[in-house]
């Protein structure tokens, strides 16, 4: 019998895959399959080949074997416009949140629109501007440059660029990396937002426990080149199997 989860469309199906470097073998056979609309956090170590699997399902990189499908597309077998086509449905939150810091928020926000979205008027793009600003709560910045940010903030402004191209998709790359616990805590909640109002679905890669507790429908575990726990938090926390238990006893939960 299938559960609610598996009723809904994959949106992302990741079958067997494999990738090494040399002698390096990073995904050794990895699986995992992300419905629509919910967050799965990846969890690993450093080095476990958490970006490695993101670059495989973007087309930056080819897995050696196995396949990846991503909005009905099987990745590996794109032509480069037609990754770019695909590439546009998904957005990128990047660690360092990558603005431009010449550019006012208004600027950096208008950036990704003018460049890939023909024939918006002025006042078009302004309304995009101004309702994503308020969707991350943040329209009081509007005027300011990247350095007048806070980190938190800046990371809010990162998260804005790239919803404003409305991604069916959205990767998120350590979403808290160097925010304070209560800036954490805000940031969780705008990506549950973000998922409930723009109906992302989202990979959300992580060291941080308390993330994944807030953010993931389900969370996956790296170890060893696969998926080896793959649950809702309390599934995977609940594990008895070592290298899930080490992984846990090295990361402090808030
Ligand atoms: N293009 C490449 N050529 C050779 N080796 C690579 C390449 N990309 C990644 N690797 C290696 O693959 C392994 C996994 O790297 P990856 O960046 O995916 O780790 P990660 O889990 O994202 O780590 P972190 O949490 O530190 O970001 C590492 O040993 C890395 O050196």
């Amino acid at each position: 019998m299938q559960n609610d989860t598996e009723k809904k469309d994959s949106i992302i199906s990741i079958k067997d895959v494999y990738k090494a470097f040399g002698d390096l073998k990073v995904l050794n056979g990895v699986n995992l399959e992300v419905y629509s609309g919910e967050n799965v956090v990846v969890l690993g170590r450093s080095g476990t080949g958490k970006s490695v699997l993101i670059k495989i399902i973007v087309g930056l990189l080819q897995q050696d074997k196995g396949s990846v499908n991503v909005l009905g597309h099987e990745v590996s077998q794109l032509n480069e416009k037609e990754l770019n086509d695909l590439r546009r449905k998904i957005g990128f939150s990047f660690q360092n949140s990558a603005l431009y810091d010449s550019m006012t928020v208004r600027e950096n926000l208008e950036f990704p629109l003018v460049r890939n979205v023909a024939g918006l008027s002025k006042a078009d793009v302004n309304e995009q501007v101004e309702s994503v600003l308020e969707s991350v709560g943040l329209s009081q910045t509007i005027n300011q440059v990247p350095s007048q940010l806070s980190g938190g903030q800046r990371k809010r402004i990162g998260i804005a660029r790239t919803l404003i191209l409305k991604p069916e998709i959205m990767l998120y790359d350590e979403p808290t990396a160097g925010l304070d616990p209560i800036t954490c805590i805000e940031i969780n909640e705008l990506i549950n937002e973000v998922k409930e109002k723009y109906k992302t679905t989202s990979i959300i890669i992580t060291h941080d426990l308390t993330c994944a507790r807030q953010t993931g429908d389900r969370v996956a575990m790296l170890l060893d080149g696969q998926f080896q726990q793959t649950g809702t938090f309390e599934e995977v926390f609940a594990s008895k199997e070592e290298r899930v238990k080490s992984f846990y006893d090295y990361n402090f939960i808030q």
